[in-house]
Formats: C-alpha cells, structure tokens, sequence
C-alpha cells in the first residue's frame, strides 16, 4: 500500500487502489519527476500495481480484460456510451477532497477553487460538502449562483475585473471581493449601491517564489497579480480601502501559485501577511478578522511524485498562525483556504481512443483523437502525463511510446516516454488518470475538434453532467457572412 498524502481520505476500501498524491503537476525545471516504473516483460493490463493505482481516483478497481473501474463503472462503459474523448469525475472521490479538506481545517472556511474545473454539479456537491466557491469571472459566479449555489459563500478574484464582473458580484451579493488593484478601489466602491457596504479583502503579493512552473507563480513581485508589499502598493491600497465608507476590508488574501508540494511557502506567507496585519493594527488602529492563504496545493501526476500533505499543512499552518499572531500582539484572524486542483484533479480520468500508431525517426508515436484542445497543459507547462490501455488483455512486451494528440501542433504530446503495449493499435482505449484539473476548464476550440463531454461515475452509476460539444455549437455562434 502507498501512503496516504492528501487530503485524509475515508478508507478506501479493499484492494490496492489507495489514493496516495503526490507531485508536481508540472515538471518543476530543477527536480525532474522520477522515471516510471519499469514494467517487467510483458505488460500484464490485468493487473495495474499499487504504485500505479496511487494516482488514480481510489474507487478504482481492476476488472477482467484489462479494464478498470471508477465509481464502480467499468471504463470500456463509459466510453462505449459517451463516446471519446470522454472525462469522467468520480464524485465519490471529489466529496471525499472536501472531507479530508474539511477534516484536516475544521478552524477554517475551505472555497473551492472553480477554475479548476467547474460545472453546476460541481457547484452541487461543493454546496452540499459545505465548501465555498473562488470565482473569478461573471460567468463563474452566475454560472454558480443560478444553480443555486448561496452567493455569500462566494468569492471574487481577478486582476481585470470587467465592469460586467463587478456589477453582477454586487447584484448576486457576492461575500467578498477581492481587490487586486489600486484602481479597483474607486470603482468598486462607486458601483456599491447606496446605503449598503461591500466585504473586501486585499490581494497581497508577500514575495515568496514557490509553484511547479514558472508560469504559475503568483508570489512574488514580477508579475501581474496582487499588490506587493515590498514597494508599499498593498499598504497603500489598504488606506484607500479604509477611506471608502462603502467598502468594508476584512481582511488579506495572497495566492503563493499553484502546485506547491511542500508547506515551508505558506508557513513563510503566514508570516509575511500577519507582520503586515501587525502594521495595519498600528497604523489604522483595526484589526483585520481575515487571512485567505489561496490555494495552489500540488498533487502527484505520476507515480512517486510529491504531493502536498494537507494534514501536515494544517498542522503546520495552525500552528505558525497561533504564533505569529501572538509574537506581534493580534488575534488569530480566521483562515481561508482555496484549493482547486487537489480536489478536482484526482477525482478526474480522460479516455482517449487511439486512431493511428506510427514508428518513425526511432519513435513509437500513439495518436490519440482528443489532445491540447482538451489538455493543454502539456504545452503550457511540459507536463507529462502517464496513460494507460484499457479494455483489452495485452501480453505484448512494453515499448517506450510518445502519447500525442490530434492536432496541428508538434508540442500537441500527452506522455513522453510511457511504456505501452507493443501491439497497441488504432480502436485501443487509453485511459489518462489525475486529468480533473485545469483540462476542460482551459479547453479550447481548436481544429474545431469539440469539447469533450463530462462524466460523473457513482455508485457504479455513470450519468452525463456535460454534454459534448458539436459542430452545431460551432455553427450558431458562427453568425455572419
Ligand atoms: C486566487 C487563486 N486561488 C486559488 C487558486 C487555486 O489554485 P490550485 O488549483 O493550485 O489549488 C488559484 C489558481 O492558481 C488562484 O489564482
Ligand atoms: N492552469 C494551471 C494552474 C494555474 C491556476 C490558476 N492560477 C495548471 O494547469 O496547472
């Protein structure tokens, strides 16, 4: 059995599909991700091991033929009904995220991160596991509200927020708003209609480099999120905030960057962020009653890579909050929390079907029929994911494989290096696990190929939650000639 990293998860029941985590989503240039198991002889697709099975969702199982099952639904069903490409979500797992989340921080509020990936049954299950929601557009907000999602559990981020953005967090009655800009302040409060106020909290840039890529660091002060500390932005948009009757600051918020796998980052933030409540006390005479540490906790991708342990995090947060606070004379400020991709990550599997196998320039190239439109991560990032055949027994010796996509691109590549079948073929299954996150919400419409549809699997229940997209969606925004 692998270790149980993040979050604690319920038992996972019988069998060697414990949930472990792990690792950098994307290869952090100065500790590359360990090599892959080497499979011996022949690839037995009856028996992934427990070191396989770590990253996927831990309701997996092994079936005959060498098929798996997520939710208690056999993958080959699931493409056989849906179609490739195809995502599925177990719910089970995702419900199971928000547990351990809530089990490890009872002390804090826990929002989800909706940009990982979002639609209204998520929105369901985050209402219902008693998260709250990060938004950071009008159309993830409405989007959330309309199905029901209470809009005071709400937060709104962006360093651009659209006037469309503002006016609809402030008719929905967002809980807070997230200022990122010094310019945000005036406007912001000019729109808050009379007579009420608007919670707000400020973003604050504390100068901290952590975060699986460079792309998405989000910490320190070379790039365009939040306002620093170093320089005075963040302390002069703190007065100005206290200058506007309609705005009410509750508290600061910093967002490190994502796929952080270990805790040292966020302990430094906590620091950082209370000496600047510390200076805020002495300055304005208030003590801010919020801290909101964002989100960006790393999960494996691959076997063996690092996660991010929650239950150390919390213990370790906890712990340098109780600290710090007592060091510079504050109370402790309620703690906010706003993870994404440790939640939906995991809980999700694409199923791709191969459509072309080609040996060329000393290469085995496995072309499959979804790619960079569905996952562009790859591209963005030079992640690597590890696929697997599903559906056939194969007793083929394995080959190094380059898993690519069907696009016009030559960086279109889901896994370099994977060991597959031999005789894998057009018409095989090709399952990708830990492909929740940051896939379908960053989708494209490229070569017109469509979006995929989106899967729930429960209880040995598959239900579609969304539709694939057509070229019928295509043609309707398509409106002049
Ligand atoms: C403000 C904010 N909060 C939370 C998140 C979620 O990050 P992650 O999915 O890495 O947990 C992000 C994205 O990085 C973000 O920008
Ligand atoms: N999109 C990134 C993470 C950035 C999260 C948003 N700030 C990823 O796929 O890893």
């Amino acid at each position: 059995m692998t270790t149980l990293h993040v979050p604690p998860f319920p038992a996972p029941g019988p069998s060697s599909s414990t949930p472990s985590a792990g690792a950098p989503a994307v290869a952090a240039p100065k500790t590359p991700a360990p090599p892959l198991p080497v499979l011996p002889g022949p690839v037995d697709a009856l028996a992934p091991s427990d070191e396989e099975l770590s990253i996927w969702p831990a309701s997996t199982r092994p079936l005959g033929r060498g098929d798996l099952s997520v939710g208690g639904v056999p993958l080959t069903e699931v493409a056989e009904r849906f179609g490739t490409p195809a995502y599925l979500l177990d719910e089970g797992e995702v419900r199971a995220r928000c547990r351990g989340y809530l089990r490890a921080f009872p002390e804090a509020e826990v929002l989800y991160a909706a940009k990982a990936f979002l639609c209204r049954a998520m929105a369901h299950w985050m209402a219902e596991e008693g998260l709250g929601l990060d938004v950071c557009s009008a159309g993830e907000l409405e989007l959330a509200v309309t199905t029901g999602f209470p809009a005071e559990r709400i937060v709104l981020h962006g360093n651009a927020k659209s006037p469309h953005d503002l006016s609809a967090a402030l008719r929905l009655g967002v809980g807070r708003i997230v200022i990122d800009s010094a310019s945000e302040i005036a406007r912001l409060a000019a729109a808050v209609p009379t007579g009420s106020r608007q919670k707000v909290m400020v973003r604050v840039v504390p100068g901290i480099a952590a975060g699986g890529h460079a792309k998405i660091r989000t910490g320190t002060d070379d790039q365009k999120f939040g306002l620093s500390i170093t320089d005075g932005s963040a302390q002069h948009a703190v007065a100005r905030i206290l200058g506007q009757p309609a705005l009410e600051l509750v508290g600061l918020h910093c967002h490190l960057g994502s796929q952080i796998t270990t805790e040292k980052p966020f302990l430094a933030a906590v620091r950082r962020l209370v000496g600047l409540m510390a200076r805020i006390k002495d300055q304005h005479g208030i003590t801010l009653p919020e801290l909101d540490l964002g989100g960006g906790h790393g999960i494996a991708y691959r076997p063996g890579e690092d996660a991010l342990d929650i239950a150390c995090l919390a213990r370790k947060v906890r712990a340098e909050l109780i600290e710090s606070c007592a060091a510079a004379g504050l109370t402790v400020p309620h703690l906010i929390l706003e993870p994404g991709r440790a939640i939906a990550g995991p809980s999700g599997v694409a199923l791709y079907r191969v459509l072309a196998v080609k040996r060329t320039g000393g290469q085995t190239f496995v072309a499959v029929d979804g790619g960079m439109s569905d996952n562009p991560r790859p591209a963005l990032y030079g992640v690597r994911y590890v696929p697997r055949l599903v559906g056939r027994s194969a007793t083929a010796e394995a080959v190094p494989v380059t898993v690519v996509g069907r696009h016009c691109e030559a960086g279109d590549i889901l896994a370099t290096d994977v060991p597959l079948p031999g005789d894998v073929r057009p018409g095989d299954l090709l399952a990708v696990p830990v492909a929740g996150a940051y896939h379908l919400s960053m989708a494209s419409g490229y070569n017109l190929v469509g979006r995929p549809p989106v899967v729930a699997v429960a209880d040995g229940h598959a239900r579609l939650l969304v539709r694939r997209e057509s070229l019928e969606d295509f043609r309707s925004r398509d409106v002049g000639l």
